[in-house]
């Protein structure tokens, strides 16, 4: 599969207050893959059984997380994983982060013939990568405007 690579880079001011701040709120990135390189700050978290965990600063590292291309195109066997970022009272924190991403409009994404079976039905619908991130923000869109129950 054709990736396209793009690049944002994060950078997260000192905060006095950082309980009541975030620097990236709750998301699954749309990407197949993406990298992340930091200035060896803590801050990225990942959702995990239930909670949040802040993801370790190895030396000489760089952090993979799956994307929900890859969700998709695994059928759900592999997640994207739920992430954010927090912000530091002491310190600056800057990522770089690359997301592999397929072409927007060229391929289908859909699960792999080798992913579904008979008692594995195919978790998603066939949508190209455009109609996936159109989706994920009507999605959004929609949540935030259901009147509170
Ligand atoms: O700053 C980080 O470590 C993560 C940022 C992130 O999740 C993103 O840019 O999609
Ligand atoms: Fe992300």
């Amino acid at each position: 599969m054709t990736c396209l690579l793009q690049m944002k880079i994060n950078y997260y001011p000192k905060c006095p207050q950082p309980e009541l701040s975030l620097g990236v709120e709750a998301h699954t990135d749309v990407s197949a893959l993406t990298f992340i390189l930091h200035n060896m700050v803590p801050g990225l978290q990942l959702f995990y059984k239930g909670k949040w965990i802040t993801a370790k600063c190895v030396p000489n590292s760089i952090v993979m997380h799956i994307g929900d291309t890859i969700e998709i195109l695994s059928n759900g066997k592999y997640k994207s994983i739920l992430h954010r970022s927090v912000v530091n009272r002491e310190k600056v924190r800057i990522s770089w982060a690359v997301f592999c991403e397929p072409p927007k409009e060229k391929i289908i994404l859909k699960p792999l013939p080798e992913t579904v079976s008979e008692t594995e039905a195919a978790l998603f619908p066939p949508r190209t990568f455009q109609q996936h991130i159109q989706h994920k923000l009507f999605k959004k869109t929609r949540d935030l405007q259901a009147p509170a129950k």
